[in-house]
């Protein structure tokens, strides 16, 4: 299957690369040839006038059956939240449930021009299932909590998970290992997950250092920061670790995490909804760690639409240095994509338009008046682009979405399957 898309401005992302007009052909799963003309036959053809495509989104950390809960206890302090409102809602989530929820996740993303995402999760052969069917790309983690057990049976099916999905879905599926929190994960469960990740050379997914509270807990009970503690416990000697949020690091803190494989996924609208402060984005990059963008689920963030992030993103170092020049259009829009596919450990297959890589891309309507004229398009990606701009979204060469139309779910079915689920969960909370 050959498809053409013509005539098109061309955001490859590549660091040496400035935007152009020109042709992108896509032949299986692959991206076979880009350039400013070309005249190979093709299926399929699109035409990309008045069009910008670009790489897919990459959204660095998701919870995504959450969207069963967006709405339901807003303006509450995280561990209140999370203790009172969240943990008892998930536990009454069927697998059905986590199903439903989970594609009602992905059906947003890809509205919204996500095509990868790291989720961590409970009932992860459910949300695998539905990135199976959806045609996403996906990293997924059963999320590790070792307070009131030792995590037997949550390990157990962490396990069952990368057994049965590591690699599958045409290779769109990847795993890791998710110990939830330094606040979860006492020392010695915490040390056997990361000698098993070791062992399985699976990368790791966690929290760090959300809120003060969490760095006062982590204070009291070990005298350490919490990344201290990540890092006394070898998380950051030889693993490739996705570490979400890193809002409260302090100068020795980002030390630690200087020279690790992996990075931080920064989640910009989850933490000033939660009130939880602005993570030192700049001083960790300006250190060379990675940091791409997440929403965090929808319990916390309510939309999922990744260019709120990019926005928020910018906007929150830009007034935290009162300095504008931070974090520029270019930058911010790499964390959204390449950098995140580093974090995902698919910077082979994603991130950047690339021939050879994998056609993961999508196509931005620009005839629109909040989006002309053209001076800069990647200015205007930023600052101007939202989540419904998007026309078309394509993973692994495969349409997912066109003229704005989900080809791989059935939206009238999804919204009454989730509007009955979502009221019998939070029925007695
Ligand atoms: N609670 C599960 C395991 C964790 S899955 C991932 C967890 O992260 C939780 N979560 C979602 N957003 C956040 C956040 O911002 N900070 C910390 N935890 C979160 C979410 O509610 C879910 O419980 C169990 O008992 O087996
Ligand atoms: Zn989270």
């Amino acid at each position: 299957m050959k498809t053409l898309i013509e005539n098109v401005v061309i955001v490859t992302m590549k660091e040496e690369d400035r935007p152009y007009r020109g042709d992108i052909l896509i032949e299986g799963d692959v991206i076979k040839a880009l350039s400013p003309h070309l005249t190979d036959e093709a299926d399929e053809r699109i035409d990309g006038d008045g069009m910008v495509a670009m790489p897919g989104l990459v959204n660095a950390h998701q919870h995504t059956p959450m969207s069963l809960l967006k709405g339901f206890s807003d303006d509450l302090k995280l561990m209140d939240w999370l203790n009172e409102k969240m943990l008892p809602a998930e536990a009454n989530m069927t697998p059905e449930d986590i199903y439903w929820g989970a594609k009602l996740s992905m059906a947003e993303m890809i509205r919204s021009g996500t095509t990868s995402f790291a989720d961590m999760y409970i009932h992860m052969n459910e949300i695998a299932t539905a990135v199976a069917e959806t045609g996403m790309r996906a990293s997924l983690t059963r999320g590790l909590v070792f307070l009131e057990n030792d995590g037997g049976r949550r390990m157990e099916e962490a396990l069952d998970l990368v057994e049965r999905w590591n690699g599958r879905a045409d290779g769109r599926i990847t795993t890791m290992l998710g110990p939830h929190a330094p606040y979860t994960c006492p020392p010695d469960p915490l040390r056997r997950v990361i000698k098993l990740a070791e062992e399985m050379n699976l990368p790791v997914h966690i929290h760090l250092a959300e809120t003060k509270e969490e760095v006062m807990v982590i204070r009291e009970k070990y005298n350490e920061t919490p990344a201290e503690y990540l890092y006394h416990a070898g998380l950051f000697e030889r693993l490739h670790v996705l570490l979400a949020h890193s809002v409260h690091l302090n100068r020795r803190d980002i030390g630690y995490l200087k020279g690790m494989r992996g990075g931080v996924s920064h989640n910009p609208v989850s933490n000033l909804k939660l009130g939880c402060g602005i993570a030192p984005v700049v001083d960790m990059i300006n250190q060379g760690i990675i940091v791409g963008l997440g929403t965090d689920g929808s319990g916390s963030a309510t939309t999922i639409d990744m260019f709120e992030e990019i926005k928020a993103a910018t906007w929150l170092q830009k007034l935290d240095y009162g300095d504008p020049s931070v974090l520029p259009a270019r930058q911010v829009l790499r964390m959204a994509t390449i950098e995140g596919a580093k974090l995902l450990n698919i910077d082979h297959q994603a991130g950047t338009l690339e021939v050879g890589k994998k056609a993961d891309l999508i196509l931005i309507d620009m005839k629109k008046p909040h989006l002309q004229p053209i001076h800069q398009v990647e200015s205007l990606l930023v600052y101007g682009v939202n989540g419904a701009d998007v026309d078309t979204t394509i993973v692994n060469g495969k349409v997912l979405m066109r003229n704005r139309k989900l080809l791989t779910i059935n939206e009238e079915e999804l919204f009454k399957q989730v509007s009955v689920r979502a009221q019998r969960i939070v029925e007695n909370i």
